[in-house]
């Protein structure tokens, strides 16, 4: 509920204490924008709709430039589906379109040919006989073009379908950390849908085709219609008062649903009535599992039945759920256009009645013309519905295109810079100055002035305590944000100028918050570098780097497996009878091949996901010159950490590598250099660096680092 409507109930509200009638009170002011409603025992608020312009017919309108401005996607969508396939359908629909005129042209010139027969009292046996033949072409094409229809249609849907989850997938790709993680952008992403291949064009696209030709349709049968009746001379009155009447009960139908729709409207309804709440809570008592065994040791039953119908008496017919509620209230406030529409939809029929009693003499052709009227007015009428339907959903899909395009018009936070980062075969060096750092809508510091430098080809260690930052230092290092106060340089350059491909080429990294892709293990370590995805030799001397190898080989699928199968593929078993022993399940899954998901240990993941930031530095062209390991050995044995960090000595070479670590020792003792971080309480719940040195000179020191190293030399002796 909107914090703009009043919580107390608001005064005026109709008493429901007369048992069995509805009561709907009158509607009045609760705040500036909303209505109060009581219905039976249901409070219900609904928005005043925000109208700046409104045609009463098609209510979803509401803001005419944004409508306007709506429009110029509807032409970038049909921009991007120009096909011939959409061609295709233009014609095939115009076709299709004409076709009830033609049908009807005939069907005048057929009653046109009875009336010349009954006046000279002789039969134009060809003519007949080429009207039948027309008339019966005339159906058979319209059978084959609503099959050839029915085609394209299918086809064309594909074709959108596949054009836009490319388009999505391009754009929501190219987004960076930030702006994914913003409230506003991810509503945005959300608009496309990726993941569940729902795409609201080919919806627009149909609709906007099916009220052209609807209204192709209403147009060539009115002229038809008109000319066939005026030709005849009779019944011309009455056609048009026929067509009035339909288009009244037409209008008046999408009044009702415009008075009485909560489409596109915030509401809300709620009751306080609590012999009703209490009813409710009282069925849901005895239809639970989980109270059966309380009802049962206590004795309820009896009590529970006497008192529910106590319940139901007291409230009477005012009790039941909302939307019951609603439907009356609906039919309620739709009274006086029901009984209008009743009227439009008598009229005809007892204007007939006095145009035979004036005609009696020609009274078989009123009779023919009456029924072409009623029946081709009956048609224009559904045409004319369908039109109002597909132009009122039209506001709201053009909502839906802005929606799917704007996805193109986000920005990313993370500017690219214009200089080049030349491929170095040798180290880069890093350089924090004064570097503060607040992630996104945060209020604290995650890092406070943070200073240090680290030279081409040096190891670094960074340690600390938990939460002190580590972590958002290689972050910022591989700029997956924007430092907030302060310069990061890489080989001296001011991190921000530097063309970001170029920096993600040149910078390895393993964060601590890594995660697995749902894609094959295979692809897992391979799009490390995608470059060489396909070269299997690398990818598998990247697993060995890792220590991922000996995990992969035990694996049922191997290089295939998948840890899980992706959201959306539903792997489809269902067995609709008993299998007790789980034999048709077993050939089931054996025939299509369906495993049961694929564990990995934490230790094992960790393997591939270092094995993935191995492949980003493998391979001939490789200019990774600084790798940035979070944790790589958290979850790692001491056998699989001496092993990894042996390969990472052996694979060095002159790279900087800056690891971020808990664990002393095999780090630590051969770093050129420690970076020690610490709470300062100068600022509130912000770290900052209080070290810096070699081992010796940190235990010399007798600071931070000398204190955590005594702590974990202590727990081994
Ligand atoms: N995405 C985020 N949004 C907001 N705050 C964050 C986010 N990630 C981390 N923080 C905060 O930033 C601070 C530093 O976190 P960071 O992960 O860098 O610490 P760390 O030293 O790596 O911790 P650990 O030793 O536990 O891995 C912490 O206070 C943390 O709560």
């Amino acid at each position: 509920m909107p914090s703009t409507v009043s919580s107390s109930p608001p005064s005026g509200k109709c008493s429901d204490h007369a048992e069995g009638q509805l009561h709907c009170s009158q509607s009045f002011r609760v705040t500036e924008s909303f209505n109060h409603y009581t219905l039976g025992i249901w409070d219900l608020y609904i928005e005043k709709p925000p109208i700046k312009w409104q045609i009463p017919i098609f209510p979803l309108i509401t803001d005419s430039a944004q409508f306007i401005t709506d429009l110029r996607y509807l032409w970038r969508a049909i921009r991007d589906l120009s096909s011939p396939l959409l061609f295709a359908r233009l014609a095939v629909s115009a076709a299709l379109a004409l076709s009830p005129a033609a049908s009807l042209w005939f069907t005048g010139k057929f009653l046109q040919q009875v009336q010349a027969t009954i006046n000279d009292q002789e039969l134009d046996g060809s003519m007949m006989i080429q009207l039948t033949c027309g008339r019966v072409a005339c159906s058979l094409t319209q059978c084959l073009l609503e099959r050839i229809d029915g085609w394209l249609y299918l086809a064309f849907d594909d074709f959108v379908k596949r054009h836009y989850s490319q388009y999505a997938f391009e754009h929501v790709a190219r987004i960076d950390v930030p702006t994914f993680m913003d409230p506003t952008a991810s509503q945005r992403l959300d608009a496309v849908s990726l993941r569940y291949g729902f795409c609201p064009v080919g919806r627009t696209v149909d609709s906007l085709l099916r009220s052209g030709c609807s209204i192709l349709v209403l147009f060539t049968q009115v002229h038809v219609l008109v000319a066939i009746l005026h030709e005849q001379g009779i019944g011309s009155h009455l056609s048009f008062l026929t067509c009035l009447c339909h288009l009244a009960v037409c209008l008046l139908t999408q009044m009702e649903l415009t008075n009485s729709s909560l489409e596109g409207l915030a509401y809300a309804a709620t009751t306080r009535n609590q012999d009703y709440v209490k009813m409710e809570g009282l069925k849901q008592l005895v239809s639970d599992r989980e109270h059966r065994q309380e009802i049962v040791a206590n004795g309820l039953g009896p009590y529970l039945s006497r008192h529910f119908l106590e319940l139901s008496c007291r409230l009477g017919n005012r009790g039941g759920e909302f939307w019951s509620h609603f439907l009356i209230y609906q039919r309620k406030i739709n009274h006086t256009t029901h009984l209008l529409k009743w009227f439009a939809g008598e009229l005809p029929e007892i204007a007939f009645v006095f145009i035979m009693a004036r005609n009696m003499s020609n009274l078989p052709m009123v009779l023919a013309a009456f029924t072409l009227v009623q029946s081709a007015a009956k048609n224009l009428r559904l045409n004319l519905n369908s039109i109002l339907q597909q132009t009122g959903d039209f506001a709201s899909q053009l909502t839906n295109l802005r929606a799917i395009y704007g996805v193109s018009e986000i920005e990313n936070q993370i500017i690219d810079g214009t200089q080049r980062l030349d491929p170095s075969f040798a180290g880069i060096s890093l350089e924090f100055q004064d570097v503060s750092f607040q992630y996104p809508g945060s209020k604290t510091y995650a890092l406070r002035r943070v200073s240090f430098r680290v030279k081409q080809g040096q190891l670094c260690v960074i340690v600390g305590f938990n939460g002190s930052g580590k972590s958002t230092i290689l972050k910022l290092a591989g700029r997956i944000y924007d430092a907030t106060e302060g310069t990061i340089r890489v080989n001296g350059r001011d991190i921000r100028e530097l063309k970001l491909d170029d920096l993600h080429r040149s910078i390895a990294v393993l964060f601590q918050d890594y995660t697995l892709f749902p894609v094959s293990i295979k692809d897992n370590i391979a799009l490390g570098n995608p470059k060489y995805a396909t070269d299997l030799e690398l990818v598998a001397e990247a697993a060995r780097l890792g220590g991922a190898d000996a995990v992969i080989k035990r694996l049922p699928d191997g290089w295939n497996t998948y840890l899980s199968r992706p959201d959306s593929v539903h792997d489809v078993i269902r067995i609709q009878r008993e299998d007790e022993s789980g034999t048709i399940d077993r050939t089931l899954r054996q025939l299509t091949g369906t495993q049961p998901p694929q564990g990995l240990s934490g230790g094992q993941q960790q393997r591939i996901a270092v094995a993935r930031t191995f492949m980003h530095t493998l391979g001939p062209d490789s200019s990774v010159g600084l790798l940035l390991f979070d944790e790589p050995s958290a979850a790692l044995d001491p056998v699989a950490e001496h092993d990894l960090f042996s390969k990472l000595h052996g694979f060095r070479g002159k790279r900087t590598m800056v690891f971020s670590t808990h664990r002393f020792g095999n780090l630590t003792k051969y770093a050129d250099i420690i970076v020690v971080y610490r709470l300062v309480r100068r600022y509130m719940n912000e770290t900052t660096i209080v070290e810096t040195g070699t081992h010796e000179e940190l235990i010399q020191a007798k600071g931070d680092y000398a204190r955590l190293w005594q702590l974990q030399a202590e727990a081994f002796r």
